[in-house]
């Protein structure tokens, strides 16, 4: 079960980003293109990407609809297979889906006629054969608590709001307890408040993993990426998209949500972050 840790004790200095580094890889995607065969030829949706993501790192994927995010990040789920290149997740060629990576997808993809007790527990009895059925309910109970959906784990997914069905989605990739966590704009369809809550409680979530948990998240939303990354991969647009620039940020964690768009560091990642996806137009145009 999860060793609790005091969040205290996880505050660190801006110079411990660096440590990061020294981490070993989590995810080694070598020079990946992906082309889709479709009746009027082949399609290049992301071509020649290279990135390295170290264990424990946030990294958000950032860049125009279409560009290639939710592709470069089905070739890490292995719900697509590189053209050419490969992606080597915890030091295994990526030949298709595995347990040791969760995927969270913005629509949840909860199974409508099963509670929410039984869609964590599902996705639980199916990665751990080797446990007992009294362990794989504590495991269900003690994930379902942590998203604060204890009163509502007997519901439908129908029964519930956006921001819970998130929830319960994120319940389960992380009580399957996947050592890379991958999640595909999981927030774009929330309200802001519930957006920011969600924040907060993935970063309560990573903590209490002591932080060893590796995600990788698609988002739309710079302060989003901010907020909750070690480093910020911008796109060029398709087709053939490549990484136009990654952006580290450098700023110390625990981060608050609203001392930190005061810290300077802060404004100027968004302002780099602002001129690379919307480099076309000025403030005149
Ligand atoms: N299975 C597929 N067959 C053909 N083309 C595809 C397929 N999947 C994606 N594409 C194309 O590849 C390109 C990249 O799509 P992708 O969904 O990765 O973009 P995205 O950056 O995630 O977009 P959005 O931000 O709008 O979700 C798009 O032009 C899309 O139409």
């Amino acid at each position: 079960m999860t060793n609790i840790v005091n969040p205290s004790q996880l505050a660190d200095s801006a110079n411990d980003f660096h440590k990061i580094n020294n981490r070993e890889t989590a995810i080694d995607i070598k020079d990946v293109t992906v082309a889709f065969k479709g009746s009027k030829g082949t399609f290049t949706a992301v071509k020649d990407i290279s990135l390295e993501v170290k264990k424990g790192e946030i990294v958000a994927l950032i860049g125009h609809s279409g560009c290639g995010k939710s592709t470069l990040m089905n070739t890490i789920s292995g719900m697509v297979t590189p053209s050419s290149g490969e992606v080597i997740a915890n030091g295994n060629i990526v030949k298709g889906p595995g347990p040791d990576r969760g995927i969270v997808f913005q629509n949840y993809s909860l199974l409508p006629w099963m509670s929410v007790y039984k869609n964590i527990y599902e996705a639980v009895d199916s990665v751990f054969k080797d446990k007992n059925s009294k362990e794989k309910h504590e495991i269900v109970d003690h994930y379902i608590q942590m998203v604060n959906l204890t009163p509502h784990k007997d519901k439908l997914p129908g029964q519930l709001s956006g921001g819970m069905k998130q929830r319960v989605a994120i319940a389960r990739a992380f009580a399957i307890n996947p050592s890379i966590l991958l999640l595909d704009e999981p927030f774009g369809a929330l309200d802001a408040l519930t957006k920011g809550s969600m924040h907060i409680e993935l970063l309560k979530l990573w903590n209490l993993d002591n932080r060893n948990k590796t995600i990788v998240m698609v988002t739309h939303d710079i302060e989003e990426a901010i907020f909750l990354a070690d480093k910020v991969v911008v796109m060029n647009n398709g087709p053939a998209a490549t990484i136009k620039k990654i952006v580290d940020i450098n700023l110390p964690r625990p981060r608050n949500k609203k001392d930190i768009t005061h810290d300077p560091e802060y404004i100027r990642v968004h302002d780099e972050l602002l001129s690379l996806l919307f480099d076309k137009f000025s403030i005149e145009d």
